[in-house]
């Protein structure tokens, strides 16, 4: 900066004289420590400085490199969690309000017709003009200034914001105008404005506006245009020449002459007599770019009464150095008439110059600011440090390229405004608005933070043991990460999670609970889905038998409102119901009751957990730009990856304390994305190998918790890294940051979702098989007696079973593992391998199963996912059946070892189960997948032991 010297003082400093021809001098420019340091106080004593303007441009300058701000940042976040836009927000109004005291002389002295200071609204609004006007009034009551101006742009849209503003009382700075017509739309705006007020019996003193009237890139552009002619040998080449330098002022002199017009007009002068104050041209954009012109140009030829003219610093040092005041705007006004006959006898287009700056204005407005609001979302990061969590990319050169390219295009599409806006388009344009409210439920849940807190403290004065959650997928799996990450809480009950048909399952955790001391939760978003219905009439009912008439006071459901299942816990007597949100599908709930009550129920910290999920918000802000925007960043990996790079395996490793992050992340991705033959396929908790195991279709991410992280999984990713396969690490500096990441991941899975291009919030195939297996379970409630089922092969311990198609493709094994081995074969380069398990998920199934899919994939070199029913069928089943065509599946099932009744129903939990096996495989069959059922007869352990055998033998 160097508008430091006051340089020729008195009389003979340029920069004072303007005064005797009526002009302002105003400053184009801010800066914290140049108020601070007294140096705009200088100015304002030594130059007659009259003002201060404002811009994103000259913001991001300020903010955007040094230290300036860095105190005033730190002392906000030690106190606030704020999004980028908030942040700027408030340095920018404290550097107003300082620069507005050090004027504000100025505006006593002048009577409020000087020593204004400016600040724009946000230049994403410009074409929007509602929003200018809540913009415009909400800065003009933030500041809370007399001497301020609100910067309006003088758009289409601009103008109506203005005649508001104004009727209103607040000051206005009109800026990026660049054509007469615009100007006139602003000036009668202005006039409207104040007749608006007038007839409201309101008083006109007072207000003050100016006009912004760009000057000097006008003539960069026609300029331009003139020296390509000329280069091109244009005939006219002299009198074009004449021309340069010459356009913009003349069209600022025409301007100017229109408001001598309007001022003299009647209509103004009863405004004026009721003490309104014109609204002043101010030249803005007057620092000369060619360098053959004076330095003072856009200065010396613009001087006229009752004008302002914002002046950069340099322009400002070199005007007070050398300037020549005299009356020059109106002077040789025929000239200058001239000037503009000659431009459009040239073909010069004025007029689509000035379209093409409006344009260029707003967009390079725009820039600045996302420029702007990336710096300080960096600053931000960097200073909350391990607040947040911290993602490192290592991607190879051309996914990295393809992936900044992709930001680059969300930046300029302004896509996480949009996002944030909720425009259906971003994805296909249908019912995608109605499924967004996880955007803002944590704020909704801070303001609802006591109606948890109040339950949390209810359930530990009564004392519970335990609580059993009895739900699926989006109801299930978010509480479960809770659950397994942050273990049981003193003087709190543990947290179970019951999301499974098989009745040695359900039998297992009733043998884990004292039903006495247990709270259960029954969670359905629905309130149909047929597991969470028939656990709890099976709880129910043996609660019943221990507590009798007080059992509803041991059940509470989550649910949403006018559900099925809220009215069997009205029904039912219930202690306690809470709803969900209806536009809120159930993968991306989990910050709403459907996580909270069991976090609350279970001891956690819920104020903290809710800081966490809100610096995720803030992070994913619309404020913040897509580079710098962790959500929008993620998401971009993953949808670049799937789309253009045939990654679409993400490969997600957690460290053991957060592992179960994978099976919530699964449902997220897999239901959201796969559909349509497209979409992400999370493969979840696959021990990490070295490379060589590994095709082309990964996309690693490894959530690494700092606090406790696993130096096998460490190693294994720096050797991954070190072979150049593409990795996302998500360090989490402590295990509360699963929350944060809920909120991050569900922003990236909708960037994802409309980078490949579907819908993120619907599931079309989930219902598939929920009808197949109502079919088959109202069929036996009729009969009492399960379809006929045949399967194609059987030996003394397996049947195998498949559709027509799948049948026929494996006729020719004559053994279980040939069946295997002709199945496996069908895999090829980029498929995976799902394993699809109905049976008790416990301890040793788990390791079994995880056993038997790394043989897999170390054999066939292919993506694994190892799934349990019906479990899944919540989750990555959608993808499986809507995703792309790349899945080998076996369906695992096997002979129940009890039988366990379904209350009020024909059919048994193993009934239930062997039904959803058929509707899933019938499914799968339907959309023409690849997938085989091997049934265990007999002892499971023995036949899961053979199983694996042959598996391995027959890869
Ligand atoms: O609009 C006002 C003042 O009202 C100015 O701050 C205005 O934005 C600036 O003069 C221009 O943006 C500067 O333009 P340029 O010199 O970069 O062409
Ligand atoms: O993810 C959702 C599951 O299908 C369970 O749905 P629900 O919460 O409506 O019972």
């Amino acid at each position: 900066m160097s508008v430091h010297e006051t340089g020729k003082g008195g009389a003979a400093n340029p920069l004072k004289q303007l005064a005797k021809y009526g002009q302002s001098p105003w400053l184009d420019f801010i800066q914290r420590s140049y108020t601070a340091d007294g140096s705009l106080k200088k100015l304002v004593d030594g130059d007659g400085l009259k003002g201060v303007t404002s811009n994103p441009a000259i913001f991001q300058k300020a903010m955007g490199q040094g230290t300036d701000y860095d105190p005033q940042i730190r002392s906000i976040l030690e106190h606030q969690i704020v999004d980028a836009g908030t942040l700027y927000e408030m340095l920018a109004i404290t550097d107003i309000r300082d620069a507005a005291k050090v004027l504000y002389p100025v505006y006593e002295q002048t009577k409020g017709v000087d020593g204004y200071v400016s600040l724009e609204v946000s230049p994403y609004l410009a074409r929007d003009t509602q929003a200018t006007i809540v913009e415009a009034r909400r800065l003009w009551k933030a500041v809370d200034a007399a001497n301020l101006m609100i910067k309006i742009p003088g758009t289409q849209e601009g103008a109506p914001a203005v005649r508001t503003a104004i009727a209103e009382g607040i000051n206005v700075n009109v800026t990026l105008l660049f054509s007469n017509d615009a100007y006139k739309k602003v000036l009668e705006a202005y006039i409207v404005g104040l007749e608006d007020r007038l007839a409201q019996g309101k008083s006109v003193a007072g207000i003050a506006s100016v006009a912004s009237f760009f000057v000097s890139r006008i003539d960069v552009k026609i300029d331009g245009e003139i020296d390509r002619r000329v280069a091109a040998g244009d005939k006219d080449a002299a009198a074009l020449k004449a021309l340069r330098g010459k356009v913009a002022i003349a069209n600022a002199k025409m301007a100017y002459q229109y408001w001598q017009g309007v001022v003299k007009s009647a209509r103004w002068q009863k405004l004026a007599a009721a003490g309104a104050m014109p609204q002043r041209l101010l030249w803005a954009s007057t620092g000369t770019k060619d360098k053959s012109f004076s330095d003072v140009l856009y200065v010396d030829s613009l001087i006229g009464e009752d004008t302002v003219n914002t002046i950069p610093p340099k322009t400002f040092d070199a005007f007070r150095d050398h300037g020549k005041v005299a009356p020059t705007l109106t002077e040789d006004v025929k000239g200058a008439e001239q000037v503009l006959a000659d431009a459009k006898r040239l073909g010069l287009d004025l007029d689509g110059v000035t379209t093409v700056l409006v344009d260029e204005g707003v967009k390079s407005f725009e820039d600045a600011f996302d420029e702007l609001l990336g710096s300080v979302a960096a600053k931000q990061a960097a200073f909350v440090g391990k607040k947040v969590t911290t993602t490192t990319l290592h991607l190879p050169a051309d996914l990295d390229a393809a992936v900044k390219a992709e930001l680059e295009d969300w930046r300029k599409g302004g896509k996480v405004r949009r996002l944030w806006a909720k425009d259906a388009t971003l994805w296909t344009g249908k019912d995608e608005a109605n499924w967004l409210k996880w955007l803002s439920i944590v704020d909704d849940q801070i303001l609802a933070l006591s109606k948890f807190e109040e339950f949390q403290a209810e359930v530990k004065a009564r004392g519970f043991r335990d609580v059993l959650l009895l739900g699926m997928g989006g109801s299930s799996l978010g509480p479960e990460v809770l659950s397994e990450t942050f273990g049981k809480h003193e003087g709190f009950p543990h947290l179970y999670i019951l999301d499974s048909t098989d009745p040695q399952q359900v039998k297992a955790f009733e043998k884990k609970i004292d039903i006495a001391k247990t709270l259960f939760i029954v969670s359905s978003k629905s309130g149909g889905t047929l597991e969470p219905n028939i656990l709890k009439a099976y709880f129910f009912d043996e609660a019943k038998k221990v507590l009798g008439d007080k059992v509803g006071s041991h059940f509470i459901a989550v649910t949403d409102p006018g559900s099925h299942m809220e009215a069997v816990a009205k029904a039912d007597g219930f202690w306690k119901i809470f709803y969900g949100e209806k536009q809120i599908g159930g993968r991306y709930s989990v910050l709403s009751d459907f996580g909270m009550v069991p976090a609350a129920a279970a001891g956690l910290p819920l104020r903290l957990l809710l800081e966490s999920a809100l610096r995720g918000e803030k992070s994913c802000a619309a404020s913040v730009p897509p580079a710098q925007n962790p959500g929008a960043l993620l998401g971009t990996v993953l949808g670049v990856a799937a789309k253009s790079f045939g990654r679409d395996k993400v490969t997600i490793l957690a460290s053991p304390a957060i592992y179960d992050m994978g099976a919530w992340l699964e449902q997220l991705l897999a239901e959201s994305t796969g559909k349509n033959g497209r979409g992400l396929i999370p493969i979840d908790d696959e021990t990490a190998g070295p490379a060589s195991v590994y095709g082309k279709d990964r996309l690693f991410v490894y959530l690494r918790l700092a606090e406790k992280p696993c130096e096998k999984q460490d190693a294994a990713f720096k050797a991954l890294i070190a072979a150049g396969e593409p990795v996302v690490t998500i360090e989490l500096h402590d295990r509360r940051q699963i929350v944060e990441e809920f909120f991050r991941w569900e922003f990236a899975t909708a960037v994802a979702g409309s980078i490949i291009g579907i819908n993120a919030f619907d599931q079309p195939d989930v219902e598939a098989s929920k009808i197949e297996t109502k079919k088959i379970t109202t069929a036996y409630n009729e009969t009492g007696r399960l379809p006929p089922y045949e399967p194609f092969f059987k030996d003394a311990t397996f049947a195998f079973y498949a559709d027509p198609k799948n049948a026929a493709a494996l006729k020719d094994a004559r053994t279980a593992e040939a069946i295997l081995k002709a199945h496996f074969a069908r895999a090829k380069a980029g498929d995976y391998v799902a394993l699809l398990a109905y049976i008790e998920r416990d301890t040793a199934t788990r390791e079994w199963i995880q056993g038997v899919r790394l043989a897999i994939r170390d054999a066939l070199k292919l993506a694994t996912a190892a799934e349990f029913g019906p479990r899944f069928q919540h989750s990555t089943g959608q993808a499986y059946k809507g995703g792309p065509d790349t899945g080998v599946f076996v369906q695992i099932t096997a002979d129940d070892a009890i039988t366990l009744p379904v209350p009020g129903e024909k059919y048994t939990f193993g009934i239930v189960k062997e039904a959803q096996a058929r509707g899933d495989l019938e499914v799968l069959g339907e959309r023409g997948r690849r997938a085989v059922r091997v049934h265990i007869h007999g002892d499971l352990k023995a036949g899961l032991e053979k199983l694996g055998q042959i598996i391995k033998a027959a890869v």
